[in-house]
């Protein structure tokens, strides 16, 4: 059987679970008298947890269009500078976590990543660029590009708030419950990614990002208009799916397919990373995603990074508890419990010391 990223289904509209992944407005979050609207923006987002981990959501009413689209152009025009100019403001530069990582300077699983990009943490009272991630980001010198980027990080620090509210509510916390998660992720340790994509060359043999989980909170990527280029593994077990090998069709047993996540105007694409398959004892899982931007337009992606708070101590919910204990499917199952994790520490061990063991920040 081959491994299932070496499956492509011809066709998944028989499976609608696999075809596509679901669409959610925040707009009634955002009106504190919305009550039945944020009931059912709740109840989707629980089920778009349980069942992608992945999710697009409409933020039209949240922001214009027209300021990430506005991101975009001031990142292309940082990516188009001279080598010289973008390496100004490499990663070596300060604490190797925060600045400008040339083309293929990542590696993921051993292969170099067909991208380049730009790191952006939350900023530390007392920096100091020999201590991992306790340096100074790096600003490209584009006229607008840090007041126009320090805007967006504002609102979509407030958007992660507001999601992980309607999250907690879809949980089922208490009010007391969710004040004690806030409290975990109000000054959140944020990451801003700018990422430029040329087409993945033929002889490349690598992916344009390979694949990977996201392993903090909750990711709110805003891309370019380019299709085809993410692609997110959504599960199935036992599906039978129509595959093309090279010569004949064959239908193979998978664990799930590759899927296709393109923008969609309006909407962002949002994913859950690891700490919240803590958070929730391993209801929610996040979920495996890559890039192969095989296009011949050069893509430009933002994800921000809505993650815990530095000391936050990510332990599993009692909320997660209730519904896994009332779920007759788990009568008499023996269920692994998560290990609580500090966020920070947890973050030093995952990309801290790329520097050191040459691990990639996907790894
Ligand atoms: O560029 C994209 O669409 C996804 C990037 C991504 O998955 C990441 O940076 O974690
Ligand atoms: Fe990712």
């Amino acid at each position: 059987m081959p491994a299932p990223s070496e499956v492509t289904a011809t066709s998944v509209a028989d499976f609608p679970k696999l075809s596509s992944l679901p669409i959610i407005n925040i707009a009634p979050y955002l009106d504190p008298h919305h009550t039945t609207g944020r009931v059912s923006v709740a109840a989707a987002l629980h089920a778009a947890c349980l069942e992608y981990g992945f999710f697009y959501l409409d933020i039209s009413s949240f922001v214009d269009r027209s300021e990430p689209e506005e991101l975009t152009e001031l990142a292309r025009k940082f990516f188009a500078l001279p080598q010289e100019e973008k390496e100004k403001i490499a990663l070596r530069n300060e604490d190797h976590a925060r600045g400008y990582a040339r083309l293929k300077e990542n590696v993921t699983k051993g292969k170099a990543d067909n991208h380049e990009g730009i790191d952006f943490y939350r900023p530390v009272e007392e920096p100091d660029k020999t201590k991992p991630l306790w340096g100074r980001n790096q600003w490209p010198d584009v006229p607008g590009f840090k007041e126009k980027y320090d805007q967006w990080i504002e609102k979509m620090k407030k958007l992660g708030l507001i999601v992980m509210e309607a999250m907690a509510d879809g949980l089922g916390m208490t009010k007391e419950e969710w004040n004690e998660l806030r409290s975990q992720v109000d000054d959140s340790f944020w990451v801003m990614r700018i990422i430029g994509y040329p087409p993945l060359p033929n002889d490349h043999d690598g992916f344009s990002c390979g694949e990977h989980k996201d392993y903090g909170c909750l990711t709110l990527l805003h891309a370019d208009p380019t299709l085809g280029a993410l692609e997110v593994f959504v599960q199935d077990k036992g599906q039978v799916v129509q595959v093309v090998p090279d010569v004949m069709p064959q239908e193979h047993v998978v664990d799930g397919v590759w899927i296709k996540a393109d923008p969609i105007p309006g909407c962002i694409v949002c994913n859950i990373g690891e700490m919240w398959e803590i958070w929730t004892n391993g209801l929610y899982k996040s979920t495996l995603h890559r890039v192969v931007h095989r296009g011949s337009n050069y893509r430009v992606s933002i994800p921000f990074f809505f993650e815990p708070n530095f000391n936050a101590l990510v332990k599993p919910l009692a909320a997660a508890s209730r519904i896994q204990e009332g779920d007759p499917k788990n009568k008499d199952k023996p269920r692994k419990i998560y290990e609580p994790v500090v966020y920070g520490k947890f973050l030093l061990d995952k990309v801290g010391n790329n520097f050191d063991t040459g691990k990639g920040k996907y790894d």
